[in-house]
């Protein structure tokens, strides 16, 4: 029987779905078989795009008190919910992740970043301040909170729903209009959320979508479209950078979330059996395709030998499978050329000196799956703190383990680094951990845990790990324009 004809993913524009002369392929990482063919947006159609988020500020949306706007958020959550099971399918579709992960984490969070924005931007509060004046009759000053306009927003593969409307809930509840060019890698949760924006009743204009490549395509098209007010990026530090000087003529507003290179750091009065947990949750949650990932664990010496054979006990007996096989650990990574990049790394790693604990190159299944991207989680020890395979970030299932022996060497030797996004500390010991947390250049450390999230709180890096904060207030002070109105009593 003939397969099915590939679906087609479209650009949403205005309120339509539309096609585009270029396609390329969406391929499903498990197999490589081609799940559908997508419509790549010419500068054009991005133009287009940015035009009718323009003009949706002066229709109907641009009329919406925050209160509306947060009960039209809400509603958008409910839509997600509602084809929840159709979320999970193509994200792990895109994706290969495991089912279980789909569900709990990127799906689930979806609906909670739409939830959780529509509520803090309808309570939040702004200052104000009574104003002693020389003649006795005082002053008022008090601030509002105005949106910037239109803001672009270009979302990664590795979290694609979580990490797209963890920008677009707070960009929309303060009541800006967007236009989002998911990853290529990625593309079909993006235009699943798109229906749910039209049937929700999203004014048009007011969500768009553009799908494409980062040069010369439509993120590059967007990010120097002079129809824009702002852009969010998440993804590799140096497309960072591109985009900051492709925007700086226009001295456009930028928040950042970038590549990192992340420690954990294990002491040896650490809860053992906890720790070792939570650096195999660390470094090979989502096939390491995390940007908060530990590729760097520093273990301190009088418990580095067990912590190691601990650790790789554990690797090996990872589940590596389809994702929706019972107990699978592991998925493919995100596509063969990202799989050729982590290889790269294994190999250098050997060259470099490394130990391989575990892993180190591919597994063989025997079936479909061989035409995957799949790679073995790999352990390293041995290397110089100045290797390439220790300072530059990987984002695959891999981690290098390091012996230390006293606090201030490890925090000196995990700030030695050209990123600072955040680490994972172990230590009962409760003084060390508020004085070690603080002492490390990040911008969020766990202490005992790793990956527990808050949504109220500030999220970002330092260095070239990124650039501003996201979450809570700070997304509300990102995505808002504020300004102040003194008046004289
Ligand atoms: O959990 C979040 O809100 C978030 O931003 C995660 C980012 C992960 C990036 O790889």
């Amino acid at each position: 029987m003939k397969p099915a004809s590939p679906a087609l993913l479209r650009n949403y524009v205005d309120g339509e779905f539309v096609g585009s002369a270029a396609t390329f392929d969406n391929i499903n990482p498990v197999d490589g078989s081609l799940i559908a063919q997508v419509c790549e947006a010419d500068r054009a159609t991005v133009e287009a795009a940015v035009a009718a988020a323009r003009l949706a500020l002066q229709g109907p949306w641009g009329a919406m008190s925050v209160q509306q706007r947060a009960a039209m958020l809400h509603k958008v959550a409910d839509g997600i919910a509602a084809r929840f099971d159709e979320f999970v399918a193509a994200e792990v579709a895109d994706t290969g992740r495991p089912l279980e992960q789909a569900r709990t984490l990127d799906i689930a969070r979806g609906i909670a970043n739409f939830r959780t924005f529509a509520d803090l931007a309808a309570c939040a509060n702004t200052d104000a301040f009574e104003m002693a004046t020389a003649d006795g009759a005082g002053a008022l000053n008090y601030t509002v909170r105005k949106p910037l306009g239109v803001v672009g927003i270009i979302s990664p593969w590795n979290l694609p729903l979580l990490l797209l409307t963890w920008k677009v809930a707070p960009a929309l509840a303060c009541g800006n209009a967007v236009v989002a060019k998911p990853s290529e890698e990625s593309p079909a949760t993006a235009t699943l959320l798109a229906e749910v924006m039209r049937d929700a009743g999203v004014p048009r204009g007011v969500f768009n979508l553009v799908h494409g490549f980062g040069a010369d395509s439509a993120g590059q098209f967007l990010t120097e479209s002079k129809g824009i007010d702002a852009l969010t990026f998440t993804g590799e530090s140096r497309t960072g950078s591109t985009i900051m000087k492709a925007v700086a003529d226009g001295v456009k507003e930028v928040s950042f979330e970038l590549g990192g290179k992340n420690a954990a750091v294990v002491f040896a009065d650490a809860d053992f059996d906890a720790a070792v947990a939570g650096v195999m949750r660390s470094s090979f949650t989502n096939s390491g395709q995390v940007c908060l990932c530990s590729e760097r664990v520093y273990v301190e010496r009088p418990i580095f030998e067990r912590f190691v054979a601990a650790i790789k006990a554990k690797v090996d007996a990872l589940k590596i499978g389809y994702p929706d096989e019972g107990g699978v650990d592991m998925g493919p990574l995100i596509s063969h050329g990202h799989r050729d990049k982590v290889l790269g790394y294994f190999r250098l790693a050997e060259q470099e000196g490394a130990t391989v604990v575990a892993g180190g190159g591919v597994p063989h299944f025997g079936d479909a799956r061989d035409n995957g991207a799949y790679v073995q989680p790999t352990v390293w020890t041995g290397l110089p703190d100045s290797a390439r395979c220790v300072t530059e970030e990987i984002f695959g299932p891999v981690c290098h383990i390091a012996p230390f022996d006293a606090e201030d060497e490890v925090v000196a030797r995990v700030n030695a680094s050209d990123y600072g996004l955040a680490c994972a500390l172990w230590t009962t010991n409760l003084s060390r951990a508020h004085r070690v947390a603080r002492r490390i250049h990040v911008g969020l450390v766990w202490v005992n845990t790793w990956y527990l999230r808050d949504l109220r709180t500030a999220f970002g890096g330092v260095k070239l790990s990124g650039l501003g904060r996201e979450g809570g207030r700070y997304s509300l002070d990102f995505y808002s324009d504020v300004a102040n109105i003194c008046i004289k009593l």
